[in-house]
């Protein structure tokens, strides 16, 4: 497995690497890699011949009161998972091999970007946007795994992949849960004991909430119960909504998607359902 921390050197591999007709898989990752992040990386072994995985804390991406200082890091750990994963190529680029000094581009997203993940973090997707964008010209990317459980996310990468005719594939990887049904995420290590064993409520309230509006319930009053339950057991719910899968537009019918985010003490939760 290489580690590559300059483009040079990212560059020069990947040409070895997929010399011949061979396809590279890039899975993007903020690192401190659970069993979701090695779910997307057994998919990306399945689509290509390469596997990349990149491991960047994007600053871009956090606003100022955020917890950029406060996200996990284990660099050490990640490689050991990445190497026994069978991953070949780890990009790790620091900040400003990312962003040199005087850089000034950024990809903005209207769409599926405005609302939800978009209101609660002002410029958000734009950092995602602009990081994704750099990460598959960086990569050269034939295909990209992103997970389902950033679903809005995931809507975003597909809006900017087909507007700049970016010649990459999203394969997109479903929500990978723990045996109570939290969703992993680096973030979960965050969560104090207590707050651990309560997590599982967020799916769970979901899951009632989407069996009862299959059963014919109006979603407005589900989803306002499903609200209060969460915040009369301790959670401080931003967002429950059900909307168009794609657009991320008010849901209309037919096949729909539960976005949720709700704080737990100081570490928030975020976790998405089809309806
Ligand atoms: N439980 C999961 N199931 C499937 N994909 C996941 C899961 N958790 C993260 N991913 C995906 O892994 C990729 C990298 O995500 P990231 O490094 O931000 O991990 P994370 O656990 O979501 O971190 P955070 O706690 O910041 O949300 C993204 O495409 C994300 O959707
Ligand atoms: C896609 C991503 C790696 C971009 O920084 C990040 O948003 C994440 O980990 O989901
Ligand atoms: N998993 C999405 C990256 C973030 O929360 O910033």
């Amino acid at each position: 497995m290489l580690i590559l921390r300059d483009l040079q050197a990212l560059r020069r591999a990947r040409a070895e690497a997929c010399a011949g007709a061979r396809r590279l898989a890039l899975v993007p990752t903020m690192g401190a890699l659970h069993q979701g992040h090695l779910a997307l990386v057994a998919a990306a072994r399945a689509a290509a011949e390469t596997v990349a995985v990149s491991i960047f804390v994007n600053p871009l991406q956090f606003n100022p009161a955020e917890d950029l200082s406060r996200y996990p890091r284990d660099e050490e750990g990640d490689l050991a998972k990445l190497e026994s994963a069978g991953c070949d190529l780890v990009w790790m680029p620091d900040v400003p091999t990312m962003y040199p000094p005087g850089s000034a581009t950024r990809i903005e997203v209207a769409g599926p970007a405005q609302g939800y993940e978009g209101a609660v973090r002002p410029e958000h997707f734009r950092g995602v946007a602009t990081v994704c964008t750099k990460l598959f010209s960086q990569t050269q990317a034939d295909v990209a795994v992103f997970g389902e459980k950033d679903w809005q996310q995931l809507q975003v990468i597909n809006r900017v992949v087909a507007d700049l005719d970016l010649p990459v594939r999203i394969l997109p990887h479903p929500t990978v849960r723990e045996g109570d049904g939290l969703a992993c995420s680096s973030r979960n290590q965050l969560l104090g004991p207590a707050e651990r064993a309560l997590a599982p409520l967020l799916p769970r309230t979901m899951q009632v909430a989407l069996d009862a509006i299959r059963a014919g319930a109006a979603p407005a009053a589900e989803l306002a119960r499903a609200e209060a339950r969460l915040r009369g057991a301790g959670f401080a719910p931003d967002y429950l909504a059900l909307v168009e899968p794609a657009t991320l537009t008010p849901w209309q019918g037919g096949p729909g998607r539960l976005l949720a985010a709700a704080r737990l003490g100081a570490v928030r939760l975020l976790d998405n359902m089809a309806l």
